[in-house]
């Protein structure tokens, strides 16, 4: 029982309670996830639980991952068998043996977000909706928002009646969701949908599930959706063991359909559920904490808690304001540059943002001063061009019934079948209820294609060839099979231009991977390989031992620490973004905020905040406020920096910095010397201090200094001391301590 030392007592409670519902409801860093994974290991050690048993669901596959190896490493590997997994993908593993159950094919493929959007572009072009009035992006959310609801077309029409936009957009979702299905595909929703679907309508496959999951966690509940509730309510009924893990603080999926209220409803679903709660926060420094429950305090609509930690008061958080987005991101790298050199990891270091058009400007800081770093989100490798057209022959491949990959290569490169050939193929199949690849089989039937028709041929020739490749195994023979005798790669080559060159590079990526996954999979296949690309999250480019800066959404971040977190963009109209201000609606506000906190609570040692003067969004300059979450956290916790402030933002807690022509930008935040280490202190110029025997210290207070044994600190006070200094420095590791600076060896970093 040595493994349950290291938790706190309603921790352990959380722990031992195997049997019966459960609601563990805390704040960040309470060690939520922490309970879990020592939950899991005490299932089958103490309680003789069997690992096949047991059901562990997180949000993203990062957390799924890191569940797994932290799972991994306190049970070994009897918890080999323990499903861990995000919603998606244990619906896929559901769905794959029971798929026929409701109407579609075990080898259905899964579109992403991308692919979705066109098929939705096809339906609105079929039912001549006109685009100028109906986006396609919002006719995609409004589908997505009604599954996420588990309402089908029927219900959706249904409802709609009346409301003239709402019945087109029911028209649309309704021929969407024939058109997946006739192409045995699902969307990325439709995974959870369906799923749902299977239980409801086969008692018995449920009631198999029902026995297999005796004992069910879910990590991140608060921000569940209606059909994910409903998965989990539907497993979970019978046995009842259900643990559900959560902070109605961090609920920040409400545009996706997430709904606080189940979290906040469990007790009343789930009768008798024990209710457990954490207060002591382990992550993070007093002063980080101080900061987030002072942001998180203003919202109303919360559940009143407090979270306090016996970690050290830490180093002040730096606010800083910048000229523009392009000092903002050169100022993170030189910090980042600095932290490296004092000691820490590149890895140590994240920078989190509202939007992901602000990594653009990082990025660049980033290459300019060969800073490693990694990318989350925005345009993930999956999403790029030539990627997807590799992937989309694999899927056509694979399944020949999926139209919009036939469409999307079909032509690419170009091998003369043209628009208005497709367009007719398209037809010619639509009239005969068979698929266009069918239909190519068929090409010299097809009227008013006559001279494309041997290019057809080839091309249907072609793919046949491939597809007997595909029988025989050997993902690799397959690919390179596509890139030569389709000439794609070849073109590339041709081309010769720093973009052909880069996505050559990205191909030559996808074929490592492929090789990889065959290697290192027990059992690898063509549908297990794109099964797998399919469901690669964006925060799956995020890999534990990659020594690198990690650039990701604040969405992205949830559940994850970091040493050291920047957060950019600090400015009311970016975060809180405008539509939030002005919505009217001030749950718009609270969710913005609930955001923030989950930004500030990502931070275990050091927090920055920044903002800029004058942004540039879409070419046109904007000029923001600070954030008003900037003046939600208590002043003294901000380490200000003497500065001539413009009258603008004088008002917030706010250090400015001189403009760039007055001199040097700050090269370190703390280096240049002007800031105090306390608001209060006034003028904070101490560049250097004239000693008693006339040295000088090359620090000054407010500046980060290295020790070789307490690590990195803060300095918080120099006093002359005779014929030395007396320097008091925080060490986050070690606390406070009071050195002699000739002893001290203290280097400024
Ligand atoms: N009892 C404990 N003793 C020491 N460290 C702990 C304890 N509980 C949790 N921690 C540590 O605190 C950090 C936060 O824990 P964890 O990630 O489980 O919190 P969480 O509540 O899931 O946070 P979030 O709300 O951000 O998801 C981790 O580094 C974890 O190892
Ligand atoms: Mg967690």
């Amino acid at each position: 029982m040595d493994k349950y030392k290291g938790l706190n007592e309603p921790q352990r409670t959380a722990v031992f309670h195997v049997d019966g519902p459960l609601l563990l409801l805390a704040g960040a860093g309470s060690g939520k996830t922490r309970v879990l994974t020592h939950r899991i290991a005490y299932m089958i050690e103490e309680k003789g639980v069997a690992p096949w048993q047991i059901m562990a669901i997180t949000f993203t596959n990062k957390a799924a991952k890191e569940m797994r190896e932290r799972v991994d490493k306190l049970v070994g590997a009897a918890a080999a068998d323990v499903w861990v997994s995000t919603f998606h993908s244990s619906c896929v593993r559901i769905l794959r043996r029971h798929a026929d159950r409701v109407g579609y094919d075990r080898s259905f493929t899964i579109y992403d977000a991308d692919d979705s959007k066109k098929l939705v572009r096809e339906c609105m072009k079929q039912l001549n909706v006109d685009p100028k009035y109906f986006k396609e992006s919002a006719v995609l959310s409004a589908i997505s928002g009604a599954k996420n609801q588990y309402i089908g077309p029927a219900q959706y029409r249904k409802d709609a009646l009346g409301d003239m936009r709402k019945e087109t957009i029911g028209k649309i979702y309704d021929l969407y969701q024939q058109r997946l299905k006739s192409c045995n595909v699902m969307d990325f929703d439709d995974l959870l949908v369906k799923t749902v679907e299977l239980f409801v309508m086969n008692e018995d496959v449920l009631a198999y599930y029902q026995d297999k999951f005796r004992y069910i966690m879910v990590d991140e509940y608060q921000d569940t959706n209606g059909v994910q509730f409903r998965l989990v309510h539907l497993l979970a009924k019978k046995h009842r063991n259900l643990c559900v893990v959560g902070d109605d603080d961090q609920s920040i999926y409400r545009f996706r359909g997430a709904d606080i209220r189940n979290i906040l409803d469990f007790e009343a679903v789930f009768g008798n559920a024990q209710v457990v709660r954490l207060e002591q926060n382990y992550r993070s420094t007093r002063k980080i904490l101080d900061a987030a429950n002072g942001v998180i305090r203003n919202n109303r609509q919360r559940k009143p808690k407090k979270l306090w930690t016996d970690n050290q008061d830490g180093m002040d958080i730096v606010y800083k304001t910048l000229y523009t987005e392009v000092e903002e991101a050169a100022f993170i790298a030189e910090q980042v540059a600095e932290g490296v050199k004092a000691g820490r990891t590149y890895k140590d270091h994240a920078v989190l943002y509202r939007t992901n058009a602000q990594s653009r400007a990082v990025e660049d800081s980033f290459v300019k001063r060969n800073i490693p770093y990694k990318l989350v989100g925005g345009v993930s490798f999956y999403q790029r061009k030539e990627i997807k057209d590799i992937l989309a022959y694999m899927v056509l491949v694979d399944n020949s019934a999926d139209d919009l990959s036939l469409r999307r290569i079909i032509n690419v490169p170009k091998r003369g079948i043209g628009d208005s050939t497709v367009e007719r193929i398209g037809e010619y199949a639509y009239e005969r209820g068979i698929g266009m690849y069918e239909a190519l089989g068929r090409a010299r039937e097809i009227p008013g294609i006559a001279r494309a028709a041997s290019k057809v041929e080839q091309f249907h020739a072609f793919m046949e060839k491939c597809r007997g490749i595909a029988a025989q195994g050997g993902l690799v023979g397959l690919v390179e099979t596509i890139l030569k005798e389709t000439g794609y790669e070849e073109a590339l080559r041709l081309e010769n231009t720093p973009e052909s060159q880069d996505r050559l590079g990205n191909i030559g990526e996808l074929v490592s991977k492929m090789a990889e996954y065959e290697t290192m999979s027990e059992d690898p296949s063509l549908v297990g390989f794109l099964e797998e690309v399919a469901l690669v999250a964006a925060i799956d480019t995020l890999e534990g031992d990659d020594n690198k800066v990690v650039l990701m959404t604040l969405h992205s971040a949830k559940g994850l620490e970091f040493p050291v977190v920047f957060l950019g963009g600090m400015e009311d109209g970016l975060f809180p973004g405008y539509m939030s201000i002005n919505s009217g609606n001030p749950e718009d506000i609270e969710e913005e905020r609930r955001l923030c906190y989950v930004g500030i609570t990502r931070a275990m040692e050091q927090l920055y905040l920044l903002n800029v003067k004058r942004r540039l969004v879409h070419g046109t300059s904007q000029f923001n406020m600070p954030s008003r979450f900037i003046r939600e956290i208590p002043q003294e916790l901000l380490a200000v920096h003497e500065t001539e402030l413009t009258p603008s933002i004088e008002a917030a807690p706010v250090v400015g910095m001189s403009p760039r022509t007055t001199g040097k930008y700050a090269g370190s935040l703390y280096g240049s010397g002007r800031y105090g280490a306390k608001p209060s202190q006034g003028d904070s110029s101490k560049r250097s201090i004239p000693g008693p025997s006339d040295r000088t210290l090359e620090y000054g207070e407010g500046d980060l200094v290295k020790h070789g044994k307490f690590g990195v600190g803060q300095v918080q006070r120099i006093e002359a001391g005779g014929a030395d200094y007396q320097v008091t420095v925080n060490f986050p590791s070690h606390g406070v301590k009071k050195l002699l600076s000739s002893f001290a060896g203290l280097k400024k970093v």
